[in-house]
């Protein structure tokens, strides 16, 4: 059993206790800029910087921190969106972090969780998120295109996350908009950041947002899948470790008109 078939089955098990409640969390009115226009739009590196507390190949790692304070940090260095874990058995994460810092800030705010089922989304949604991660290894292509469908609806951006070439596939035959490689393997939690550089080389529409996850530690880090082609990073734990919160998310944003090779 690899840790997301382990995660998914916990995933499952909290289905019966979504189900027998609806959502309630203090209202969360506001309208975000899209994430997408934001990634097509902008010349330098976006980042989605991440609230996480701990994670499975990681365990703890940084428990002490205040969701709404960090997240403010992040906003005003300049992120383009807030990715709040909400898993809660793995990454202690809760979608009551979630309601919290997307009260707190104006950016974009994604739910960032194992979704198997369309309450999951209802929950994210009323929680006040305005994008949700879906992850292809983790759905067949009926769940994937009945998930992404059921999100567009509720007026959720999704971003799409991949690992290998056949999954990018999946991901554009859905349609879309925003894909993420994942530079972590999921199997033997490897870091790569060549993965990134692998999945651009088969991108066919320019009209996909591609961002590298995971394993993004510094400028050169930043420099080197910004030169692949990535419009944004998704960067958690070298934020959440950092002493200096602002001055090491602003590291991270090249400027992509200087990008080498192009
Ligand atoms: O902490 P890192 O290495 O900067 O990684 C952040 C993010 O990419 C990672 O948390 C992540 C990427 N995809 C996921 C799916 C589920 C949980 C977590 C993730």
């Amino acid at each position: 059993m690899t840790i997301l078939d382990k995660i998914i089955e916990q995933k499952k098990s909290e289905l019966p206790g979504l189900l027998a409640q609806a959502p309630s969390f203090p209202a969360v009115t506001k309208v975000r800029p899209s994430l997408y226009e934001t990634l097509m739009t902008s010349n330098t590196l976006q980042v989605i910087s991440e609230m996480k507390r701990a994670s499975p190949s990681k365990g703890d790692i940084a428990t002490h921190i205040d969701p709404v304070e960090q997240a403010t940090n992040y906003e005003t260095a300049g992120a383009a969106c807030i990715s709040v874990l909400t898993e809660q058995a793995f990454f202690k994460g809760s979608f009551n972090d979630l309601n919290a810092v997307a009260q707190a800030v104006t950016i974009p705010v994604l739910c960032k969780d194992f979704f198997i089922h369309e309450v999951q989304i209802d929950y994210a949604k009323a929680a006040g998120a305005s994008v949700i991660l879906l992850i292809v290894a983790a759905l067949t292509d009926e769940q994937l295109q009945a998930l992404y469908t059921y999100a567009v609806n509720l007026d959720l951006e999704v971003l799409v996350e991949v690992h290998d070439i056949e999954e990018l596939q999946r991901a554009v035959n859905i349609g879309a908009k925003i894909i993420g490689v994942n530079n972590r393997n999921l199997k033997t939690f490897d870091v790569s950041l060549t993965k990134t550089r692998e999945i651009a080389q088969h991108l066919s529409s320019s009209k996909i947002a591609f961002i590298s996850e995971s394993g993004i530690w510094n400028r050169d880090d930043a420099e080197y899948v910004a030169n692949a082609g990535a419009k944004g990073v998704l960067v958690g734990e070298s934020l959440m470790r950092s002493g200096d919160v602002q001055a090491a998310l602003q590291a991270l944003q090249i400027e992509l008109s200087t990008k080498v090779g192009e």
